[in-house]
C-alpha cells in the first residue's frame, strides 16, 4: 500500500471509536495480542440470529463477566474465593439470548443465580480483559462473548471485523484524551451576564466535553473552578437522589459572585457510565442496594471516570493552578497527578434531602467525599 493510502487508514483510536459503534450496533470485532485472535460481541446489543451465526462460524463462545458481577451473579453457587479479572465462564450448549443477558445484566437475575457454571482459569486471559475494557468505554453492560480463533483460523471472505490490537489499545486508554478545541461563543447566564462556552472534541470524533468560562479569568492567577460530571437527572431534571443540580448551582453563582470562573462540564454521565446503566443502577438501588454496591452488581467499579479530560481543557485554555471547588478527592488527585497545581480544595455542600442523605453518606464513607 502506498504511503498516500495508508495515511487514510484509521489509527487506534478511530479502530477504537469503530469497534464501539459496532459493539453498540450488536456486530462483532477482531481482538489480537500477538498470535492470540479472538472475535468478540458485546452481550447487550447481540441478536438470537447473529449469536446462532456466530457459533456457527467460530463455535463455542466464553462469556466474560468483570470479577465485580460475577461475585453478584454467581456467588452463591460458586465456592471460588477468588474472583479474578476477568471471570470466564463455558456456557452450557442451549444458552441462548436470554441466558447471557441474564447473567450480564443484574436487573434480570431475581430469578436466581444459573447454575453449574464452570469457570475457565487455566489459561491467560489478556484479551478478555481487553473485551471488557472495550465494551465499558461503549458504555455498555460489561458482559462479552469472545470466540477465540484457532492459529491459521481465517475470517470467511467477505466479513471484515474492525480490528484492535492489545498493546496499542492498552497505549491509547493509558494516555489523557487529546482533545481539541472545536468553538467557542459567548453566552450570557443567570449566574453572569459575561459567560464563554467552549466545546472540546475527542480524537474519538463523537464525544464533546465543555468549559464554561465566567468572566474573564487571569490564567497567570490560580482559577476558581468547578469539575462537574454530566448529571442528565440532576443538572436538567432535577433529581433528588443527588447533590448535582444545587453543586452546579451554587459554584456557577460562586465564580458570578466573584466574577470570575470555569465549569468543567464532563460528558461522562452516571460516574462514567453511561445515563442507560445509571437507571439500571438506579433499579438495583431501589433494591436496596446502595450506590457503589449497585455499580458493581453490575459489573463496573464504583467509578469509571476518567477526570484527566478536564485537565487537558484548563491547560488548553491557559490555565495551570485552580481553587477547585469539590468534595471529591479523586478531582484533586488527578489533577495534581496531571502537573495542574490546587492551590486550595473548596467543598460543596448543598443540596441535601431526605432523599439522598443515604447517597452522601455513602460516598463520603466508601469514597472519601468530604462530609
Ligand atoms: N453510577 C452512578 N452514578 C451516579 C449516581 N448518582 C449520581 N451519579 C453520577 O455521579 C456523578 C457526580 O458527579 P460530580 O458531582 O461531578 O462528582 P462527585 O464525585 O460527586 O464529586 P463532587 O460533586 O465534586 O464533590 C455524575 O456523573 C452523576 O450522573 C449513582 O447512584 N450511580
Ligand atoms: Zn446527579
Amino acid at each position: 500500500m502506498s504511503r498516500v493510502a495508508e495515511s487514510l487508514l484509521p489509527n487506534v483510536a478511530e479502530r477504537l471509536s469503530r469497534v464501539q459503534s459496532d459493539l453498540r450496533l450488536g456486530l462483532p470485532c477482531l481482538l489480537t495480542d500477538g498470535s492470540d485472535r479472538a472475535v468478540a460481541v458485546a452481550v447487550e446489543t447481540l441478536s438470537q440470529a447473529r449469536l446462532d451465526a456466530l457459533r456457527d462460524l467460530f463455535g463455542v463462545p466464553e462469556l466474560v463477566l468483570t470479577g465485580n458481577r460475577a461475585r453478584a451473579a454467581m456467588a452463591p453457587v460458586q465456592s471460588a474465593d477468588i474472583w479474578d479479572l476477568p471471570v470466564r465462564i463455558c456456557p452450557p450448549k442451549h444458552a441462548d439470548m436470554d441466558w447471557f443477558m441474564r447473567l450480564a445484566d443484574a436487573g434480570q437475575d431475581t430469578a436466581g443465580p444459573v447454575a453449574p457454571l464452570h469457570r475457565v482459569r487455566d489459561r491467560e486471559a489478556r484479551l478478555h480483559g481487553l473485551a471488557l475494557s472495550v465494551v465499558k468505554s461503549a458504555e455498555l453492560l460489561p458482559a462479552v462473548l469472545i470466540f477465540g480463533l484457532a492459529d491459521g483460523a481465517v475470517l470467511p471472505e467477505g466479513l471484515s471485523l474492525t480490528a484492535i490490537e492489545l498493546t496499542e489499545a492498552l497505549g491509547h486508554f493509558a494516555q489523557a484524551p487529546a482533545l481539541s478545541p472545536v468553538a467557542a461563543a459567548g453566552l450570557p447566564v443567570e449566574a453572569h451576564d459575561n459567560g464563554r462556552l467552549h466545546v472540546f472534541r475527542d480524537p474519538d470524533g463523537r464525544t464533546e466535553h465543555y468549559a464554561f468560562e465566567i468572566g474573564t479569568p487571569d490564567p497567570a492567577r490560580p482559577v476558581l473552578a468547578r469539575l462537574h460530571s454530566a448529571c442528565f437527572t440532576g443538572d436538567v431534571l432535577g433529581s433528588l437522589k443527588c447533590d448535582c443540580g444545587p453543586q452546579l448551582r451554587a459554584a456557577m453563582l460562586r465564580m458570578g459572585q466573584e466574577g470570575a470562573g470555569l465549569l468543567l462540564y464532563l460528558n461522562q454521565e452516571g460516574r462514567g457510565i453511561g445515563l442507560a446503566n445509571k437507571m439500571r443502577v438506579y433499579d438495583l438501588q431501589s433494591r436496596g442496594l446502595d450506590t457503589v454496591d449497585a455499580n458493581h452488581a453490575l459489573g463496573f467499579e464504583d467509578d469509571e471516570r476518567d477526570f484527566r479530560v478536564a485537565a487537558v481543557m484548563l491547560r488548553s485554555l491557559g490555565f495551570g493552578a485552580v481553587r477547585l471547588l469539590t468534595n471529591n478527592p479523586a478531582k484533586v488527585h488527578t489533577f495534581r497527578a496531571q502537573g495542574i497545581e490546587v492551590v486550595e480544595q473548596l467543598p460543596l455542600r448543598v443540596g441535601k434531602n431526605i432523599h439522598n442523605s443515604g447517597y452522601l453518606a455513602v460516598k463520603a464513607l466508601k469514597s472519601g467525599h468530604a462530609l
